[in-house]
């Protein structure tokens, strides 16, 4: 076997994320040789035990990091700042931290500072997950055929990007360099306000069912129902992202006001051309990522 690409990956909040880059190692040996996980719930760590999708479950974060050549943060992007702060004293000298999180200059911001010189931080995102969370949900090809956004930051060295470019390529991603304000553009129209739409839309039909006493959910049909999939995501990891991210978020959602209420416009004046236009550009885009293969 060639040498692996690193000795001890240590997973931190193996959740939806973390579950399924261990099971990925556990398929792919060419990846870690030793794979190490750490929950701060400690009824998480025993579940992990129990699946045996690590070779070590460690419950403190000291322990979990001591000599990996990789620590992954997995967690919510609320809880960066702090899990960094327990972990880089630490860290191996060499080692390289990366993470996960759907936000990238707030984990960075988050991060940056309680770096010491000898830890290289290469900041990722894989652009793949469910509506589903916790080590349960976890599943080996997750990642496969799906895009995972590197932003490296000025003390980014090469070789750790390459490193953690290697690693998602055996994930089976595509990887792409991306600055830090793009990503998160092009995440907030993408996918936080998605599901800033599901959640949102999933709480008026409720409240005018209570309002109206009418049986508004009953009928639901699937166009309803598509947003109810998005919408049953998990609360800490949303509510984390929203605020972390707002300043892309309520820019997008201003412009997504704008060309609702110009829907609304061409709907109310019967403009054909406009609403007909609208609606093939949406068809484009769903075609587009059948293409791609973007879409099941
Ligand atoms: N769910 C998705 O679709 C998705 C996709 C891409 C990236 N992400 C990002 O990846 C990260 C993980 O998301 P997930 O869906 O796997 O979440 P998850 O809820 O399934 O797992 C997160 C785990 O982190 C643990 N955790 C929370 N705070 C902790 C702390 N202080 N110390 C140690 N462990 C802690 C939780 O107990 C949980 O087990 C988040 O930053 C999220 O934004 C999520
Ligand atoms: O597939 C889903 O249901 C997801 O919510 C995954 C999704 C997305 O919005 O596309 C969610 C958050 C991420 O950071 C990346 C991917």
């Amino acid at each position: 076997m060639n040498t692996p690409l690193f000795h001890r990956v240590t997973v931190i909040g193996p959740g939806l994320i973390g579950s399924s880059i261990l099971r990925r190692i556990q398929k792919d040996r060419s990846i870690a040789t030793h794979t190490v996980a750490y929950d701060n719930n400690p009824d998480v760590c025993k579940h992990v035990q129990e699946l045996q999708i690590a070779d070590e479950v460690c419950f403190d974060p000291k322990t979990a990091v001591e000599n990996a050549d990789c620590v992954i943060l997995s967690i919510p992007v609320g809880a960066m700042e702090e899990v960094t702060k327990q972990i880089v004293p630490y860290m191996k000298k060499g080692a390289i931290l990366t993470d996960t999180g759907s936000t990238k200059a707030s984990v960075i911001a988050a991060i940056e500072p309680h770096l010491t010189p000898d830890i290289v931080f290469v900041p990722a995102h894989p652009m793949a997950g469910t509506e589903f969370s916790g080590p349960d949900a976890g599943f080996d090809t997750l990642f496969e055929n799906r895009w995972c956004l590197i932003t490296p930051i000025p003390s980014t060295t090469q070789e750790a990007t390459d490193k953690i470019i290697a690693f998602w390529k055996a994930m089976g991603s595509n990887t792409r360099i991306l600055s830090i304000q793009h990503h998160d553009k092009v995440c907030a129209i993408v996918s936080h306000l998605p599901h800033l739409i599901a959640f949102t839309i999933c709480n008026t039909a409720d409240s005018l069912e209570e309002e109206t006493r009418s049986e508004v959910l009953d009928y639901a049909a699937s166009g309803f129902r598509d947003f109810t999939r998005v919408a049953s995501s998990d609360p800490t990891m949303w509510r984390d992202v929203f605020i972390n991210n707002r300043e892309a978020i309520l820019e997008m959602l201003a412009r997504f006001t704008e060309d609702a209420q110009a829907m609304a416009k061409a709907i109310r004046w019967k403009d054909e051309e406009y609403i007909t236009e609208t609606i093939q550009k949406g068809r484009r885009i769903r075609k587009s990522l059948i293409e791609n293969k973007q879409v099941q």
